[in-house]
């Protein structure tokens, strides 16, 4: 039984769909949350099944804390869904290819410091782009430039707005991260 921990600094509404899909499971079980934001609406949605929650300041981070942590409950893959902060490289080398980001856009575009959230949306809205989508990669030293395991795509209309284009790509991200997850995390075992 695979072990995750899932990072997330928001809503946590992907967090929310993975744990649904994982409760169940005989092939791995949600072991934490943990949160850079202590108000994060993650750590509510943890509560409501029973997934232990933690909170660590970047500071905290950087200091080996959350690796503790992460060893401690004997976590076996970490995903990022929605967190805000740069994954230090010790922790990342704790975690060899069993590091996950999901970003809402289509690696390359739109990726790097700076492009998370809306801002994303923002930019594809402004560049008139015919689409859109996610990406699934492993995380790596730098912001999105990880291995890509999986993207989705989805059309843009000239009518779509920023939050429009938001609720397409959420509607990806909760369609398919659970499903990826379940298929990376297989191969490896
Ligand atoms: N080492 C890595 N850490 C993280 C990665 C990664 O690929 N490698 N992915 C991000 C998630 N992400 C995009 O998918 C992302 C998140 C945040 C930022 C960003 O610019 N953050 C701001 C700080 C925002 C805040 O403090 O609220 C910044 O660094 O100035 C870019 C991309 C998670 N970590
Ligand atoms: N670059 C990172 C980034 O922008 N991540 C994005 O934050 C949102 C979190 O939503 P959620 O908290 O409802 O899961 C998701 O759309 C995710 O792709």
């Amino acid at each position: 039984m695979k072990r995750l921990a899932i990072l997330a600094s928001g809503s946590g509404s992907n967090a929310e769909k993975i744990m649904e899909h994982f409760q169940n499971s005989e092939k791995a079980t949600v072991g934490l949350i943990a949160s850079n934001k202590p108000d994060a609406f993650v750590l509510e949605r943890a509560k409501k099944f029973d997934v232990p929650g933690f909170t660590f300041t970047r500071k905290e981070m950087e200091a080996g804390d959350l690796l503790r942590k992460l060893q401690a409950k004997q976590i076996d893959w970490v995903i990022l869904a929605g967190f805000l902060l740069k994954i230090p490289e010790d922790l990342i080398r704790a975690f060899p290819d069993r590091m996950v980001n999901i970003h809402p856009a289509l690696l390359p575009n739109y990726g790097g410091k700076g492009m998370y959230g809306m801002k994303v949306h923002e930019a594809v809205k402004a560049a008139g782009d015919a689409q859109t989508g996610i990406t699934i990669h492993l995380v790596n030293e730098n912001y999105d430039e990880g291995k890509i395991i999986f993207q989705a795509a989805t059309p843009v209309s000239p009518g779509d707005s920023p939050e429009t284009i938001a609720e397409k790509v959420h509607a990806l991200e909760h369609r398919y991260f659970p499903e990826v997850i379940e298929s990376i995390i297989k191969k490896e075992s």
